[in-house]
């Protein structure tokens, strides 16, 4: 199929012949996530024959030492050890110091044997995996020192974040676009690689039920929620200057909404989901530093109650005194004809309960209840559950006659979940995102105009909490976050639907 992206005719099934440079090969990210996600599209066949790999890092390996690497972080993968020893082949390691220009001309040598020996067109993935303050330097000496300069593509794969407030952001762009265009920029956010990220699209799109009902004629509000049971492990030093605002909100929780909240695109073409998409932010009612507590409210964990979990402040990193917030509940509200008076729930936290994403939709009370008129009980509301992670599938909160004689109703679901095989097959985010990036299909990556909408509301936030400090802990760890994110829903007479009840597998 052939699609058409930033202008250039893309073909979607076709992966072309690239050298991938990788610049933080010896880090966390590339060994959890990168590695596996080559090695799977490598296994299904959606890499050429003729891709390569170099890794570069400050660490004085070899190729040896680096195929060994990546070898251990794919190994549980398969048993297959001869594939194995075929996809490290491919693999090549560079010592670099990205600050030293020197080192770049040993890369472009290095690029440049391998474009020839691998047959790869000059088409170039450079991957950013590295602390987002090399960005602009590395980005800089990629095309002053040639590396860009090729017949073949040359695009950028930026990992998050991207700034830390909006100025910062512009200033990063600023330097990237003075070597790359906007079209050849795929700035990550992970979610936007995740299966039932990309179904929010197909839900709405592809169904006569949801679309003509998606406005606020029939929907009360919208609850989207991204928990974690973790804490902030070995982040400490990252996300003290971070918070949930900036590590969550700001990217995923926002992207999400801006899916949810679009108009229907002209076509699925990266450039008009993405005019819908920015259209979205620029909809949403900005906040002012004297509104935001109405619409935001934040929350640190404490100790677990059974004192087997640190509290935020007691761990590794971590000032004893923090203001940083491991948890955000918000309501966005869009000024637009669709929207108006619908309020749009998120929250995320570190140390919840569950590990869950899920995004509840609340379709309103029809006009009149005729079967519980005399006891006064009410309806159920009809729920769309779209479930994110760790299932995939969707639930639909029905009401059906109760069996027997009384005319009486039960709350039923119909659910669809995606089944251990699709799961299985479901590529990781990361290995959906890389492939893209790898065939010039940009959709799934944020443009520019997204991210510097999504500071802009959410830097009015975090400047309102670095004024005032809150009063922390003021949730124990495990626990479902402050009392605040449930008042914020009371006032509007809404409760968070429970995560734990909204199973996609279970039938009444
Ligand atoms: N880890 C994760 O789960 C996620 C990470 N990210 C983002 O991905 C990026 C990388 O994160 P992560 O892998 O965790 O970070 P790590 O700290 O684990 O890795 C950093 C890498 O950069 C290299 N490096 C550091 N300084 C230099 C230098 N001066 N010159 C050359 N190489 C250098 C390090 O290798 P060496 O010491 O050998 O030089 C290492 O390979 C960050 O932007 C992060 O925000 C985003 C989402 C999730
Ligand atoms: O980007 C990030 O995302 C993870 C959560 O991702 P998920 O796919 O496991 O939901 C979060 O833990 C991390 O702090 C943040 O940087």
């Amino acid at each position: 199929m052939i699609f058409k992206s930033g202008g250039i005719n893309v073909n979607k099934s076709e992966t072309p012949a690239a050298l991938t440079i990788l610049f933080g090969a010896t880090g966390d990210l590339a060994k959890r996530k990168l590695y596996p996600s080559l090695y799977r599209l490598y296994r299904k066949g959606h890499l050429a024959s003729g891709f390569a790999v170099i890794g570069t890092a400050r660490r004085e390996w070899d190729n040896d030492i680096f195929r060994e690497h990546v070898k251990k972080s794919v190994i549980e993968l398969t048993t297959d050890q001869d594939q194995i020893d075929e996809f490290i082949s491919h693999f090549y390691y560079l010592p670099h110091d990205v600050s030293d220009s020197n080192s770049y001309i040993e890369l472009r040598t290095l690029a440049n044997e391998l474009d020839h020996q691998y047959s790869l067109g000059g088409n170039r993935l450079f991957y950013l995996a590295m602390a987002p303050e090399f960005f602009g330097t590395i980005a800089d000496h990629l095309k002053y020192d040639n590396l860009t300069d090729t017949e073949g593509f040359g695009r950028l794969v930026i990992e998050k974040p991207f700034g830390h407030d909006l100025p910062s952001a512009q200033e990063l762009n600023a330097q990237i676009r003075r070597s790359f265009d906007e079209k050849d920029i795929y700035r990550i956010d992970h979610y936007l690689g995740k299966e039932m990220v990309q179904n929010i699209e197909s839900i709405r799109f592809a169904n006569a039920l949801f679309e003509p009902l998606w406005n606020n004629r029939y929907i009360s509000n919208i609850q989207i929620t991204s928990s974690e049971t973790l804490g902030v492990e070995e982040r400490g030093g990252y996300y003290e200057t971070s918070g949930a605002l900036k590590d969550m909100v700001q990217n995923h929780m926002l992207q999400m909404v801006s899916l949810l909240a679009m108009e229907p695109p002209i076509s699925l073409q990266d450039d008009d989901i993405r005019s819908e998409k920015v259209r979205a932010f620029r909809s949403m009612r900005p906040l002012t530093l004297e509104t935001v507590n109405e619409y935001f409210v934040r929350g640190q964990y404490g100790p677990s109650e059974n004192g087997n979990m640190l509290g935020y402040r007691e761990e590794l990193n971590v000032n004893p005194e923090s203001n940083t917030e491991t948890y955000v509940a918000g309501k966005v509200m869009f000024d637009n004809f669709r929207w108006a008076g619908v309020p749009f729930y998120i929250r995320t936290g570190k140390r919840m309960p569950l590990k869950s994403t899920k995004i509840v939709v609340q379709f309103k009370n029809i006009p009149m209840n005729l079967y519980y008129r005399s006891n006064e009980q009410e309806l159920e509301p009809n729920l769309l559950v779209i479930h994110i992670q760790p299932e995939e599938g969707i639930t639909l909160h029905l009401n059906a006659k109760r069996a027997g004689h009384q005319l009486q109703t039960n709350p039923v679901k119909l659910s669809y979940a995606n089944s251990g095989t699709d799961i299985m097959n479901t590529p990781e985010a990361y290995e959906k995102l890389i492939h893209d990036a790898m065939r010039g299909d940009s959709t799934n990556f944020t443009h520019w105009d997204e991210v510097a909408l999504s500071w802009s509301f959410v830097d009015v936030i975090a400047e309102a909490w670095r004024n005032e400090k809150a009063p922390y802990p003021n949730y124990p760890a495990s626990t479902t976050g402050p009392k605040a994110a449930d008042e914020l829903l009371e006032q509007d007479g809404f409760f968070w639907w429970p995560l734990d009840m909204l199973d996609v597998d279970v039938c009444n």
